[in-house]
């Protein structure tokens, strides 16, 4: 059993918790849920923003902790005045050590799109995302069957959710493509074993048709190599660690962006 199957056990788990504790009409009942979400593709192509979705994370299976005392607002705050495009904020407890809280608090300092990171395989988490104050939710395809993804992306598309789908290879992206999609992600990273590796991106970038907004996801540490994905054809980069792994990953940004 790889860690994407124990992430997916425990996540039905959760699921069923949550269902028992928060009606569907308690999430429409939110404030948020009112809210028409921010246009991923607007803040991704704007002359004035970097592409980059800068993502707030406190630890994964990867790495273990990466940062275990930063402030989500205040960090997000960094982010967005670095120029992120968009925010991702893991909301995974068990595995990633993120928390509801942090999406709230995102969303409360920020007014920019906001992805909620998450193993979606339920329509409850969807409507937990729109509740939240997330603007985008993310499908990851190796956990997903074409058919889900495609209802899972016309359920997000008609509460007005941004939808990125993540695909790592050739395989994956082929089965996966439907119209309920706004973004496609290659994860650099194979969540099965971990291995990472930025040529993944380059592989797939040109096999993307070019309708969707493209993105080049994990392990992104050197802007050198921001330059060289969006020669290629990425308009977004998701980018955690590399910030995270900082005593003060708003720093880190900042002197990132000033070198792409
Ligand atoms: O990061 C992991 O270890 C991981 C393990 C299992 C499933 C997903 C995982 N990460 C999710 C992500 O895709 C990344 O958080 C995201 O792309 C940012 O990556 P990075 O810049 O390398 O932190």
């Amino acid at each position: 059993m790889n860690i994407l199957d124990k992430i997916v056990i425990r996540k039905k788990e959760e699921i069923a918790d949550a269902k028992a504790l928060v009606s569907i009409t308690d999430l429409e009942n939110s404030p948020h849920f009112k809210r028409k979400p921010y246009s991923f593709k607007d803040f991704l192509l704007a002359e004035d923003r970097t592409g980059i979705i800068a993502e707030f994370k406190r630890r994964s299976p990867s790495k273990g902790l990466i940062n275990g005392i930063a402030d989500v607002g205040e960090v997000t705050q960094a982010y967005n005045a670095a120029g992120a495009s968009a925010l991702s904020v893991l909301t995974d407890v068990d595995f990633f050590g993120g928390k509801t809280d942090d999406i709230l608090a995102a969303r409360a300092a920020n007014n920019i799109p906001i992805l909620r990171k998450d193993f979606m395989i339920d329509e409850y988490q969807i409507l937990e995302a729109k509740a939240w104050g997330a603007d985008i939710i993310l499908l990851i395809a190796s956990i997903l069957t074409p058919q889900q993804i495609n209802d899972f992306g016309k359920f997000a598309h008609n509460l007005g959710l941004n939808v990125l789908l993540e695909v790592h290879n050739h395989e994956e992206l082929e089965r996966s493509i439907s119209p309920h999609l706004d973004a496609i992600g290659v994860n650099n990273r194979n969540l099965a074993d971990f291995t990472v590796d930025i040529q993944t991106s380059f592989d797939l970038v040109n096999k993307i048709p070019d309708k969707f907004l493209k993105i080049s996801e994990s392990a992104i540490s050197d802007p050198q190599t921001i330059k060289e994905l969006k020669a290629a054809g990425f308009n977004g980069f998701l980018i955690g660690e590399n910030f995270m792994k900082t005593d003060n990953p708003g720093a880190s940004i900042k002197e990132f962006v000033a070198q792409i």
